[in-house]
């Protein structure tokens, strides 16, 4: 692939520029949208290669695989009006836009795959599901951290709304946090301590010989402490509120 444009160049999309100017190798020409200006021309200003266009239709034209990073609000103002040869490849990453609906704004022919990489693509260290399978769109993505193919959206779906539950992991670590505080300890040694404990976690799910439920046991004393917080809060009131969260979120997706 020579040339990989992107409309809507926010958090994502300047995440996604950096993975691929990151790390070496050779990489595609970039062309951006406007808008979103400082964060497109602080890309182009630190990465050869990658440029500001005039308009959304230059970036169509002057790429082979376009990606749209536009909130899910802004897609029809973005696209609509665009013309796109069937030769192009499109990459939505847009949560709860329907390959289908999104086709029918497009108007093309062109292959649309649905993609969800995250923050972390800018180190080259996020699977990102794709769907459907796609050669240049899969390896575009292997490039940036690893790749996993589904066949369907109801499947891609289920790992959108897994992708959901991320800011609630850190909204638990920060009460943990605020727990702490409320019985005295010191804001930054309660956060230095919550991320210390927290970090070792991440580090053990790297282990992927261990199934999930076994990383867990592994972690507990029977009848020790770890046990008692999980069976007394994490009870399974609390595991089915999760599900059903889950289930409207999916809902809400589909
Ligand atoms: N953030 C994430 O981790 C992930 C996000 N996504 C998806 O990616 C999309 C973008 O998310 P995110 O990057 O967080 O959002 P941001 O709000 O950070 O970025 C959206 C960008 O789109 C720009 N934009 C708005 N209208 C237009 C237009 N008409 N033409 C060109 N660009 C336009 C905005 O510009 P301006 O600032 O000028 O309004 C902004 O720069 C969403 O649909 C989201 O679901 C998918 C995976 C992960």
């Amino acid at each position: 692939m020579q040339s990989i444009g992107i409309i809507g160049v926010g958090e994502i999309g300047q995440a996604v520029v950096e993975g691929l100017r990151s790390g070496g190798g050779a990489a595609p020409e970039v062309f951006l949208s406007p808008r979103g200006a400082r964060t497109a021309a602080g890309l182009s200003e630190r990465f050869e290669g990658v440029r500001v266009c005039a308009d959304n239709q230059e970036v169509v034209d002057r790429s082979e695989v376009v990606i749209i990073a536009v909130r899910r609000q802004d897609h029809h103002g973005a696209l609509a009006g665009l013309r796109w040869d069937d030769d192009k490849i499109v990459i939505s990453l847009m949560a709860g836009v329907a390959t289908d609906d999104l086709r029918r704004t497009l108007g093309t022919g062109a292959p649309i795959i649905r993609a969800i990489p995250l923050p972390a693509v800018r180190e080259r260290r996020s699977t990102t599901v794709t769907c459907p399978s796609h050669p240049v769109v899969d390896s575009l993505f292997e490039r940036l951290g690893g790749a996993l193919p589904v066949p369907d959206e109801d499947t891609f779906n289920v790992f959108s709304a897994l992708t959901g539950t991320l800011t609630a992991h850190y909204a638990y670590l920060a009460t943990l946090t605020s727990w702490a505080t409320d019985h005295g300890i010191a804001s930054d040694a309660a956060d230095r301590y919550v991320r210390s404990l927290f970090r070792n976690v991440g580090r053990s799910l790297s282990d992927e010989t261990r199934p999930l439920h076994q990383l867990a046991a592994d972690h507990e004393t029977p009848r020790g402490n770890n046990e008692r917080i999980r069976t007394t809060w994490f009870d399974p009131a609390n595991t089915a509120a999760l599900k059903e969260a889950l289930d409207g979120l999916l809902a809400q997706l589909r």
